[in-house]
């Protein structure tokens, strides 16, 4: 029997109370123990609500409905104490920008170690040598110098390892990493994520990978879901959605990427994306689509498998061998 995934979410919806606005419009993903699904798509297509609510860490005034389960729970229905340890034990999230999310006046040793000295799970001897081993596992020398050091002290580079020893000091099963190198010097981004990598592979955990960069997506997980609009447009593994996009969207986005190999004029997708609130009845991909046609523009289309793939779209069997090439 397959086991059953880690996390799951099902239709899941996040709606702003007051506005009523959608912001995320039927969700549904899986994530199975130790493997890595980037969500991918452009600025406001949805990524960061779908992983802030599969944390409950939606801002105030925002709801999710639908369904949440991680292992055998309904993270919608926890209670508060479970909830604290769903946050503090079983998942952990690793932001863009450290220095955004790091209290200035607290040191390196206070931060990385609060969240297990309080949910009980170390004493606070055990979490700074934990800590300490988790340093030198990620590349940071001289860890008990660190560790009394404040966030000003230190790079950026080094400041995002530290969240990621803060992140993985609670032995969570799943890393939700929301674009963890964006905000860092190029000279350092890879370096990071080598270590991100190496880290989630060597201890089997499962990661949410969210990025702007299917190429990137593709390189660094094994699954990926490519988001329009608030919704899930097209998943499959990253090495078939990147060689044979079934969705115009999809393969938009790839041809709109430099090549590496030869010089040629980038193919931008025309028009501009629009934010989940904004969509109509249709695809939301229609207005910006040189294949919709008046079922596109009336007919919302659901998730469907189409090559052993899940696309929504209504002509993907029909149109795939006319999708625009990659820039390769
Ligand atoms: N605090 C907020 N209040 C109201 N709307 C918000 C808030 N944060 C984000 N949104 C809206 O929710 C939608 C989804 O935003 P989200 O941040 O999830 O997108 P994203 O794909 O992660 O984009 P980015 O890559 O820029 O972070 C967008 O339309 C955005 O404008």
């Amino acid at each position: 029997m397959t086991p059953a995934p880690l996390l799951t979410l099902r239709n899941l919806r996040v709606r702003a109370r007051g506005t009523e606005r959608t912001l995320v419009r039927d969700v549904s993903l899986d994530v199975d123990t130790a493997e890595s699904v980037a969500l991918v798509g452009e600025s406001g297509s949805g990524k960061s609500m779908s992983i802030k609510a599969a944390m409950r860490l939606l801002p105030p005034g925002m709801t999710a409905e639908g369904h949440i389960r991680f292992d055998a729970s309904n993270v919608l229905e926890l209670n508060r104490r479970d909830l604290a340890r769903y946050r503090a034990r079983d998942v952990a999230l690793i932001h863009q920008d450290p220095r955004a999310h790091i209290n200035p006046t607290r040191t390196i040793a206070q931060f990385v170690t609060e969240g297990v000295v309080c949910a009980g799970q170390l004493s606070e001897d055990e979490a700074i040598e934990r800590a300490c081993t988790l340093m030198r596992d990620v590349g940071i020398d001289d860890a008990p110098r660190r560790m009394a050091q404040f966030p000003h002290q230190l790079s950026g580079g080094l400041l995002q390892r530290v969240m990621i020893v803060a992140a993985l000091l609670p032995s969570p099963r799943l890393i939700f990493a929301d674009e963890p190198t964006t905000a860092l010097d190029v000279t350092v981004q890879s370096d990071v994520l080598a270590i991100l990598l190496e880290q989630i592979r060597d201890r089997q955990l499962a990661m949410l990978f969210v990025t702007h960069d299917l190429d990137l997506a593709a390189a660094v997980t094994d699954r990926v879901a490519v988001m329009y609009a608030g919704s899930i447009v097209e998943t499959g593994t990253s090495a078939e959605v990147c060689e044979r996009p079934l969705h115009p969207y999809t393969a938009g986005l790839l041809a709109s990427r430099p090549s590496t190999t030869e010089v040629r004029r980038l193919t931008a997708i025309p028009g501009r994306p629009v934010a989940a609130y904004e969509v109509g009845e249709g695809c939301p991909f229609a207005p910006r689509c040189s294949f919709a046609t008046d079922e596109c523009r009336t007919q919302r289309p659901q998730q469907r498998t189409v090559q052993g793939r899940s696309v929504a779209c209504h002509h993907a069997e029909d149109i795939v061998d006319r999708l625009p090439e990659r820039a390769s």
